[in-house]
Parts: C-alpha cells; structure tokens; sequence
C-alpha cells in the first residue's frame, strides 16, 4: 500500500480531505511525517475511489470504508479529524470490541473524558509521557482557542505565575467550517456590490453608504444559512451552544481545558473565564487577556519568559507600530508563529497585566497538536 519501511506502524487516517485535515495533510507532507508510517486512507463517503497522492509515497491504494469497524481495529493506530459526529459513532463501539490502539482526535467528543489527554506537546509533554506511560490511549486536539493561547502565554502558565484570567476572544470564521468562511465573504462581496456606485464617487455621502449597508445587512437578503446572521460588517458575541447558566459551551472550554493541559485539578485548577466572540476574519483566533500574576514581575521578565516558553511563541514589542505590524490575524495566518503582545501593567495594581495573543487556528489550534501526537506515538518527537 505504501513505499515506507515495512517496520513503520500501520496509521488510519480519517477526515484528511477536511479542511483540518487538509490542513495536516499538507503539514505532515513538508515535515516529511509520512517516512515514518504506513498510512491507510479512509473516508466515510467514497470507499474504493482512489486514496490521495502524497509525494514520495508511491500508490496509496484506494479508500477504505471508516464505518468498518473491522478493519480499523486492525490498526494500532487511528488518526481522525472528521469531526465530532464521527468520534461518537465509532470510538465506543472500536474500544467495546476490545481494540487498544492509539485513538487520536481533533473533535471535542473526548477531551473531557477521565481517561483521555488533551495534547499540546510544547506546553504538556510531561502530562502526554505520563499519560502514555499509564497506558492512557486518547489523545485529543485542544479547543483552538485555548492551544493557541496557550502556545502564546504558556510561559506564565507553566510557571505557576498566573492567579487567575480572563480572555476576550476575537474567533474566525473558520472555526465554523469552510461553508462560514465562504459565507463570510460572500457577505462582504455582496455588502460590496450594494454600495459600489456610491464607493466610487468620492463625493458621495458616507452616511448615505452607511444607511444602505445597514439596511442590507438588516434585510434578510444576505446567505446567512451558517451563522444565522450577518457576521460581515459586525460580530457575534455566542459561540457553540448555550449551557443555560448564561455562559457558551466555548467559554466554559477556556477553564476546563486549559487545566486539564495544564494537569491542574480541584485547589491547583486556575479560574479562567470570559466571552467568546465571532468575528469576520479567516483562519487566525485572537484573544484580548487580563491576567492576575501571582507576583510583581517587571514587563521585561514577562516578555522574557513568554518568549523563551517555546520556540513558537514570539512577544511582539507593546507599540502602535509592532502591534499593527506583527499582532494581526493577517500577520499570523499561515504560520506557526504566536505572536503575543500588548503586555503592560494595569491600573488595578501590579500584578494585573493586559495581553494579546493572536494565532492561525487551524494550525497550533487543529491540525499541529494532533501531527505532534502522531510523531510522539510513533517515537519520532
Ligand atoms: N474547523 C475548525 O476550525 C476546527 C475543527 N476541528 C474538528 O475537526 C473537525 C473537522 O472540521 P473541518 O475540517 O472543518 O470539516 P470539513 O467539513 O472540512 O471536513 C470534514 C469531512 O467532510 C467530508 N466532506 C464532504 N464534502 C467535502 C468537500 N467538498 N471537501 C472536503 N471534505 C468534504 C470529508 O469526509 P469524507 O472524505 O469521509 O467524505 C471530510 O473529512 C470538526 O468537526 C472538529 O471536530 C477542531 C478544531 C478546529
Ligand atoms: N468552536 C471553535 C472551533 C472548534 O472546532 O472548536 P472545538 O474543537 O472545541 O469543537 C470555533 O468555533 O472557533
């Protein structure tokens, strides 16, 4: 089925024409991840067309159907980003026939369960080896927003120097899907056409531009078949669903995740809460923090430790110039970079500190962790 070396484990790779998936392929082909596995394609719409051509790989061979529980429990190792509704109607019924391969996830299904890990290697190595060691065998992407604030503001998390947080996101279109990516746009495209003529006068009244843009958005007329309403030229501050405590299922990941990565638990847990808010930007989540340190650091000692947490986490410098620069979704985007900036001391006293961090949610916050886990599993990280 491949040209990799016979000795290399056997990987079922699911959702991987996805957009994450799509996301991971492309990762695991430029870090030449597939040298060291014999991957097995499968898909839930198509088997027996042809399995992707991935360089190097010689004839991937066809399809397989990743309804077909057989055949997966075949593999000591399984690496899906199909989604959600995928993970529930086949990891329950492969562990319930006894399979104990390595079930590796980038949908939320598992990640609460007690005997599964949230993987973000560069902040929690040491909770994936112990996990590994105690014959842990669920492994899951963090929620984007959490890895990719983590990614970013890690150093003062692992140093035990944060009392407690709270974020205020910026969350791309992305995170829904592609279908909301497009719509997005075609929302702005159709924003567009409505004001063209009047655009491109330059004597033009704004406030006449204005009336009929918000007279657009109002009209029904914009495709908002995704997001329920128009999210171009405006935001939505909900995002995934509604717990009845007044807080979104997406808030209530922050904490829960986050500590969970962290390993803390009961006294150690870190109180961590805020909104989490849709805006019209791409691919790249965002995120305004307050943080209470659990000491006076001076900034310098802040950037520093941020800085030096992991090699992907870059403190952009606290100026008009950098921030606008270097701390954008549009700077960010496509790179595994995490710029983190905005970092000063608030009037509240000096423990408190503002930060901003910015980061390509489909990357460190879908396809890399679950990459990562993947080289871990098969000792190559
Ligand atoms: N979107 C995001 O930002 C994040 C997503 N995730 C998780 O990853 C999961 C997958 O998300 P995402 O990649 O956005 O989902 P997609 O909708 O892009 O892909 C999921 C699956 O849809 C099927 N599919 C049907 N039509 C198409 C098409 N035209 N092009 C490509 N695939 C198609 C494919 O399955 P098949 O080949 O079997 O037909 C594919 O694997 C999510 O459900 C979530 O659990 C996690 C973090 C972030
Ligand atoms: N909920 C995220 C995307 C996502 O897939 O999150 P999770 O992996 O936690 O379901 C967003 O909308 O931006």
């Amino acid at each position: 089925m491949t040209s990799s070396a016979n000795s290399a484990p056997s990987v079922g790779l699911i959702g991987w024409r996805g957009m994450v998936g799509s996301v991971l392929m492309d990762r695991m082909q430029a870090e030449g991840d597939f040298a060291d596995i014999q991957p097995v394609f499968f898909t839930t719409s198509s088997p027996g067309a042809k399995a992707p051509e991935i360089g190097g790989l010689g004839d991937t061979g066809t399809l397989q159907d990743a309804y077909d529980l057989e055949k997966l429990a075949a593999l000591p190792i399984i690496l899906t980003a199909q989604g959600g509704g995928y993970t529930s109607k086949v990891h329950d019924e492969l562990r319930a026939r006894g399979w104990d391969g390595l079930w590796i996830d980038a949908a939320s299904t598992l990640r609460q369960n007690d005997d599964s890990i949230i993987t973000l290697d560069p902040v929690n190595r040491n909770v994936i080896d112990a996990g590994l060691d105690a014959g842990i065998k669920d492994f899951v992407g963090g929620n984007c927003t959490v890895s990719c604030m983590l990614m970013g503001m890690g150093g003062l998390f692992r140093n035990g120097l944060v009392e407690w947080a709270t974020s205020m996101t910026y969350q791309a279109a992305s995170g829904g899907g592609a279908r909301h990516m497009r719509e997005v746009l075609k929302q702005f495209g159709d924003l567009h056409t409505e004001v063209a003529e009047g655009l491109a006068d330059p004597a033009s009244a704004i406030l006449e531009i204005d009336r009929r843009v918000l007279a657009k958005q109002r009209s029904g007329e914009l495709d908002t078949a995704q997001f329920d309403v128009p999210l171009s030229g405006s935001l939505i501050p909900w995002i995934d669903s509604d717990l009845g405590n007044g807080q979104s299922r997406e808030e209530k990941k922050a904490g829960d995740e986050t500590n969970k990565i962290l390993g803390r638990a009961g006294a150690d847990r870190i109180p961590i809460d805020g909104l989490c808010i849709r805006i019209a930007t791409m691919r790249s989540h965002a995120q305004a923090m307050t943080l209470k340190l659990t000491e006076d650091l001076p900034v310098e000692e802040i950037e520093r430790i941020l800085d030096a947490d992991n090699e992907w986490a870059k403190v952009v410098p606290n100026t008009k110039e950098a921030s606008a620069a270097d701390l954008t979704p549009v700077a960010s985007s496509g790179s595994l970079e995490v710029p983190v900036g905005r970092i000063r001391k608030l009037e509240m006293g000096p423990e408190y500190i503002s930060a901003f961090t910015v980061g390509d949610q489909l990357l460190w916050g879908a396809a890399e962790p679950i990459r990562r886990m993947l080289k871990i599993a098969v000792g190559t990280l």
